[in-house]
């Protein structure tokens, strides 16, 4: 078995889907675990790109028929979490608005960040390093993991379970912070690439301008995914789709992939 098929394998990603089917999966998945959880519904995050569209559209829709199945209220509440003033923003409200949500909340993160970021910088300064300022990779995977002590403390209070956006196209690269956005209870996109992630987009009624944007983590001015990655979202779907690509990209994402086995593994202990 080559290591692409491994991969795909490992991931669990169809090389073809049919959309319909996969929304219903899904939808019955986060509905079966809700349930069998005792919990009161699913937290969602919303940045304002595609994934977490995508999966509020998936999370309404599972609450929404279990409430009308059951006659008792389940919930979808989605969270903004803007650092500061978030350019973006607009987009976070259209998604929770195309998707028709009842419950929203916003919390800025702001604050937390860079309480942590100054405690951080002190102690550098106290041990005498030579550099005593975060990166702001550093400082992203600081806001990836405030925004998670965040939902996890307001799912908390209401008896939610915290939904995860990561799929296949990230789970490749490790693209995400670890115990940061890749911490969650539930990932119901996990098995889907990017390309595929798309197509669900459109299908679910995700507004166009969300559909049409660059996949960005939004941690620092000007990230995109593709650009800090070097490897284009269509490269990364057709891999994981089995089809051959260009042997040095090839190259570049089996080298992140076998970079970030531990964020994919259980934590290794003795
Ligand atoms: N071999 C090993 N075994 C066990 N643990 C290992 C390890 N190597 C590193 N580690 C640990 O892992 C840490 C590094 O992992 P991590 O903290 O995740 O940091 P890292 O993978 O370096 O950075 C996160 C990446 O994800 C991207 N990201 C973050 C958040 C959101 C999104 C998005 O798309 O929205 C993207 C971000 O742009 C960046 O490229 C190390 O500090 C160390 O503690
Ligand atoms: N500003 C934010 N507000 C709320 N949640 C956020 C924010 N930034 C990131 N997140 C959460 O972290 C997840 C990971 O971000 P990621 O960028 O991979 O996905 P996305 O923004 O939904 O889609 P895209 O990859 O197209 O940008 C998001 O789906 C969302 O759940
Ligand atoms: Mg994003």
């Amino acid at each position: 078995m080559t290591l692409q098929q491994q991969i795909i394998k490992e991931l669990n990603v169809s090389p073809t889907i049919n959309v319909e089917a996969e929304v219903r999966k899904r939808v019955d998945f986060l509905k079966s675990y809700v349930k069998q959880s005792g919990t009161k519904g699913l937290l969602i995050a919303i940045s304002g790109g595609i994934d977490s569209a995508v999966a509020t559209g998936l999370c309404k829709r599972a609450t929404d028929e279990l409430t009308e199945e059951s006659g008792e209220e389940y919930r979808t509440l989605g969270v903004f979490q803007p650092y500061g003033k978030q350019e973006d923003i607009d987009h976070s409200y259209a998604t929770a608005k195309a998707f028709e949500l009842k419950y929203t909340v916003e919390t800025n993160i702001e604050a937390s960040v860079n309480q942590i970021a100054e405690e951080v910088e002190r102690g550098m300064v106290k041990m005498g390093l030579e550099k005593t300022t975060m990166t702001p990779q550093g400082k992203g995977n600081v806001k990836a993991r405030t925004r998670m002590v965040m939902q996890y403390a307001l799912a908390f209070e209401q008896n939610l379970l915290v939904v995860g956006t990561d799929h296949a196209s990230e789970a490749i690269t490790g693209f995400y912070t670890k115990w940061g956005d890749g911490a969650v209870d539930i990932t119901p996109l996990g098995s889907l690439n990017k390309r595929q992630v798309r197509q669900l987009a459109a299908h679910l009624g995700v507004p166009k301008e969300i559909l049409e944007k660059a996949p960005s983590a939004g941690l620092w001015e000007g990230q995109t995914d593709e650009k800090e990655l070097g490897i284009s979202y269509e490269d990364n779907s057709d891999y994981l789709e089995g089809k051959q690509i260009n042997p040095e990209v090839q190259e570049r994402l089996e080298a992140f992939y076998k970079r970030t086995h531990h964020k994919r593994n259980a934590i290794p202990g003795i």
